[in-house]
């Protein structure tokens, strides 16, 4: 089968974005895994697949599925990215879009200078259900986080937990640049732990309103930016004391913005969503 794609990208984390609403997409994880493959395939972290729903006062649906070939729940960028293709594909005319994903409807609004601002929805804090297994395990309390040591290569490593949808450990580096991402982060997104696994943050933090952010991806290695990641990153910053809102967070990829007034609120991101080129690929 013929499949028409656009690649694109949010602040460098680059996706394969296909109209399910014009085209019949039915791919299995093994065939998502090959479009990913940046030899064999055409190449990106994630592919996103825009399809219409019935849902009322929904606009679209969106399917997120990893390099790995697993579908997942939420995806940031992804996010922005979806918004710019139902724009320039003229699938709406709307700026401020409701789309509905695995996790719940989020809502990207296009920006007059082009960069994107979705409502991520509010964070979940409550560790059984990011999902966290803490059983025997000693918290300690930071400012109205709570943080858990994690046994990572030998070394405890203390992670506040958080989902946006999907899982996120985010932890406190001196300096990202210098930090274990793909040492640690592999064992990380695979500890006993997270049950459905888990994105794996290492935040610098710089100042109450900067921070340095590196994510090792569950189901896509060391993305060059992560929006959820992102938004999990400030989320527990914020909540350890060590951040004020609105933070702008320095990725490989570009800069996020990101807001956030607190628990039970949405997590409000800004940030860029590029078409690179279109094309077709027989799969
Ligand atoms: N790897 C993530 C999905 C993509 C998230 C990321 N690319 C973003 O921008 O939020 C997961 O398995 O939960």
């Amino acid at each position: 089968m013929k499949i028409k794609f656009t690649k694109m990208h949010g602040a460098g984390n680059d996706f394969v974005v296909v109209d399910a609403i014009n085209q019949t997409i039915d791919l299995t994880p093994d065939q998502w895994k090959f479009i990913a493959d940046r030899r064999f395939g055409i190449g990106a972290d994630q592919m996103l697949v825009v399809e219409k729903t019935q849902s009322p006062g929904i606009d679209f649906r969106y399917r997120i599925y990893n390099a790995d070939g697993g579908e997942v729940e939420q995806c940031g960028n992804g996010a922005r990215a979806f918004a710019r293709f139902v724009s320039d594909k003229g699938l709406t005319a709307k700026r401020a879009i409701r789309v509905e994903t695995m996790s719940g409807v989020i809502e990207p609004t296009l920006e007059d200078d082009g960069r994107v601002t979705v409502d991520m929805g509010a964070p979940i804090l409550t560790p059984e259900q990011v999902p966290f297994d803490a059983v025997g395990l000693k918290s300690k309390t930071e400012g109205d986080d709570t943080i858990w040591p994690l046994e990572v290569n030998g070394n405890t490593t203390w992670i506040s937990v958080v989902s946006m949808g999907n899982p996120h450990a985010v932890q406190i580096v001196t300096e990202t640049e210098a930090a274990p991402v793909l040492i640690d982060g592999p064992v990380i997104e695979h500890h006993q732990r997270f049950p459905k696994r888990v994105n794996a943050g290492f935040m610098q933090v710089v100042d109450r309103h900067n921070v340095n952010l590196r994510v090792f991806e569950r189901g896509a290695g060391e993305t060059l930016a992560c929006g959820t990641g992102a938004c999990a990153a400030v989320v527990a910053g914020i909540r350890r004391g060590l951040l004020d809102a609105p933070v702008a967070v320095q990725t490989h990829g570009g800069e996020l913005v990101i807001n956030w007034a607190g628990p039970g609120l949405p997590v409000m991101m800004t940030g860029p969503a590029v078409s690179v080129f279109e094309g077709e690929i027989e799969i």
